[in-house]
């Protein structure tokens, strides 16, 4: 046990099994895009997602990518059903709604200044002239910010995202947000509202805290925090709040909602029905993906009402799920709080004779925070998201992974995202009062499994699970969210006091911009196993040995004649264990596993296994020969499995051995 804790043999991985999705090669660009199956994503979701992705260019251009679930593959299209989308398209895709589409609104001078006390300019001279010495304090109205800025020189790059085969590059420009020197409301007349809604999230009350404050900078007097999420507009019982800056001075102290939340009993007319009898003119509205469905029904339906309101959106959510931005505030903080409840796992699973850790995290469809979370603290072992199908029985599950490092190790963390693995649940069918699916208890679920399982096997396991679930979203605002927090909440005033409506605000390759509200709720964002992410995962330990793996990831690999794409873990956990990684070719995992195998034998004198023999076939050639030799994917799967389970833990294991071993010392 002594030497076991001195190693760190092991580090955290994703659960990489293969993807449940297929790429139809006659029409494919580029994979770019993956995601669990059975998640509600239709092919005119994928267009809509090929669509975000956008194409903006001097000349008009074509664009075209299609990736699409095994599950719901559409029938029949042709290479004629892509999208034909011009640059021009895209642009007028990311052009925000504007007060001016409807009325013809003349613009006034900003009332914005940067110091609460000063004057509200005035047609006076020098009161003007001040004005105009706050000189490039606004942001231009034809500033753009460009959304993608990684020029891909292949489609097999990591985290691809190409048009054509060539990987053109393509300007997508988006609205900068940020003060505007004219304005499109009075402050004198506006009335301002403050909702937020759907779960809590650490942020929110420094967002409503920076709404308020830059509304009264802007001069704004009339300002009401709205109750419990959109039913606040319309249950009698639930009445508004009067916002001032001494009401919000300190709000950001503390976590939760000084407002309240709730979900569900959004009745779109309703709303509106309230902002028009109270003369609401700005609507900010805190939430997530539901919310800014919401908030976009409430635009259009005042829009339909014909009356001047501009609503504005500020993405919340911990899980990181909107389209379009670097992150969501209210993520780093959960991150950063997981790492608490991970550590305690590996404490309590480093204690134990053979202790086995789990810690559930947030993430209803999208597995950030648990991907973050393992990165961060360098204790996890296996990270199990969504995005990722994995088994729990057999060869390649996770059962006989977790056993493995119990015997090689003597412990093991797992991290896993609520919405992981559902599909190995029964199916609850229900929904919450927004229409969010109710998940099955994945966490309970692996405890119990995993009990079953070394019972059965005879092997002596304690299980702890940890559920932080709350604890992680229901906690004030680290610093870095608090910055981001802060812009947003200003820069959703300047939207709105720019005529903007229907918009929300993120940040985007580190700039603040607006975007239309369809555009980052046309699904949820997901993590893409292929690209750097899970890529940094390996790379940041450097002691990966081990991959789980998955037949689909075998089809794929064949099926597309290269094994660059599927288990990019593969290569380089294999190559990190071996001397000389750099002589790998880039995800060429015979070639890697061959080298390994040399060094093997070189280094340590071992024999070559019998599962391996099957190895010395195909060493040399490439997958499409190997398809050729009738070599079974099943002794191939078993190999490799074998191989990278036992041989490299072992190899490293020996080496330690050799360096340190405790008894010689007596
Ligand atoms: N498609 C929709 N159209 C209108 N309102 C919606 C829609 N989806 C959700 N909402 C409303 O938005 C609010 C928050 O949604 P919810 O999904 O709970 O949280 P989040 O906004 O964080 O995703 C709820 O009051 C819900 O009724
Ligand atoms: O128990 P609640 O309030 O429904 O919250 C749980 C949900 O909150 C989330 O963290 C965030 O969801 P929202 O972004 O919809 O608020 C989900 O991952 C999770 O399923
Ligand atoms: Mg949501």
């Amino acid at each position: 046990m002594a030497l076991m804790t001195t190693t760190t043999l092991y580090s955290p991985i994703l659960s990489v099994s293969g993807r449940n999705f297929e790429i139809n090669k006659s029409k494919i660009k580029s994979s770019f895009f993956s995601f669990a199956p059975g998640s509600s994503r239709s092919w005119a979701h994928l267009l809509a997602a090929d669509r975000l992705r956008g194409c903006i260019n001097r000349r008009p251009r074509r664009c075209g990518v299609a990736v699409f679930s095994s599950n719901e593959k559409p029938g029949g299209e042709s290479q004629d059903d892509f999208p034909d989308l011009t640059e021009d398209e895209f642009a007028e895709r990311f052009k925000c709604p504007h007060i001016t589409d409807l009325f013809n609104v003349q613009p006034m001078r900003s009332t914005f200044c940067t110091k609460s006390s000063c004057p509200l300019p005035s047609e006076s001279s020098s009161v003007s002239s001040r004005w105009e010495d706050l000189g490039k304090m606004f942001v231009h109205e034809d500033d753009r910010v460009l959304l993608k800025t990684i020029k891909y020189a292949n489609p097999t790059s990591s985290g691809a995202e190409c048009f054509d085969e060539n990987c053109s590059f393509i300007h997508q420009w988006v609205i900068r947000a940020g003060p505007r020197s004219k304005i499109y409301f009075d402050p004198a007349d506006v009335k301002a509202a403050v909702v937020t809604c759907g779960g809590l999230c650490p942020g929110l009350n420094d967002v409503i805290r920076q709404i308020v404050l830059t509304l009264d900078v802007y001069g704004v007097k009339k300002m009401l925090g709205i109750t419990y999420g959109y039913r606040g507009f319309f249950e009698e019982s639930l009445q508004p709040i009067v916002l001032t800056r001494d009401v919000v001075q300190n709000i950001h102290l503390a976590g939760g909602s000084l407002l309240g939340v709730s979900r569900g009993g959004a009745k779109t007319s309703d709303i509106v029905d309230t902002l028009q009898e109270k003369g609401i003119n700005m609507l900010f509205v805190l939430g997530g993906n539901g919310t800014h469905a919401g908030a976009h029904a409430i635009h259009e339906e005042s829009r339909r009402r014909r009356m001047k309101l501009a609503v504005v959106g500020v993405p919340k959510t911990i899980d990181n799920d909107i389209l379009l931005m670097d992150k969501t505030f209210g993520f780093d903080t959960a991150v950063e709080e997981a790492q608490r409840a991970i550590n305690a796992a590996y404490i309590e699973a480093n204690s134990a004779y053979n202790g086995i850790g789990i810690v559930k995290l947030m993430g209803r469809q999208s597995g950030f925070i648990a991907m973050h979370a393992s990165l961060a603290s360098g204790q996890v072992d296996v990270c199990l998201i969504p995005e990722v199908p994995f088994t729990l029985d057999g060869t390649s599950g996770v059962l006989q992974h977790v056993q493995h490092l119990i015997e090689e190790r003597g412990k093991a963390v797992i991290c896993v995202a609520e919405g992981a693995g559902q599909d190995l649940l029964p199916a609850s069918n229900g929904t919450d009062a927004s229409g969010n699916p109710i998940l099955g208890d994945i966490g309970t679920h692996l405890q119990r499994e995993i009990k079953r399982h070394f019972k059965a096997a005879n092997v002596p396991a304690d299980v702890k699970f940890i559920d932080p679930t709350y604890m992680i979203r229901a906690c004030r605002a680290n610093a870095s969210d608090g910055i981001l927090c802060a812009v947003l909440g200003q820069n959703a005033v300047h939207g709105a006091f720019a005529g903007f409506s229907g918009i929300t605000v993120g940040i985007a390759n580190n700039h603040y911009v607006y975007l239309p509200i369809p555009e980052v709720i046309a699904h949820a964002r997901n993590v893409d196993p292929d690209s750097h992410r899970p890529r940094l995962t390996t790379e940041a330990t450097r002691e990966h040995c081990i991959s789980l793996l998955h037949e689909n990831s075998w089809k794929f690999s064949l099926d597309d004649g290269y094994a660059a794409s599927w288990l990019p873990n593969v290569p380089d956990n294999v190559g990190n264990c071996a001397s000389s990684p750099d002589r790998l070719a880039p995800g060429n995992v015979l070639e890697a596993f061959s080298l390994l195998h040399l060094w093997n034998r070189e280094n340590l004198g071992m024999s070559v296994s019998e599962d391996l023999l099957g190895l010395e076939l195909i060493k040399g050639r490439d997958s499409e020969q190997i398809q050729g030799t009738g070599f079974s994917k099943e002794l191939y799967m078993q190999a490799a499995h074998s191989f990278a389970s036992t041989s490299c833990p072992r190899m490293m294991m020996n080496r330690e051995l050799q360096e340190q071993d405790p008894y010689s010392s007596l």
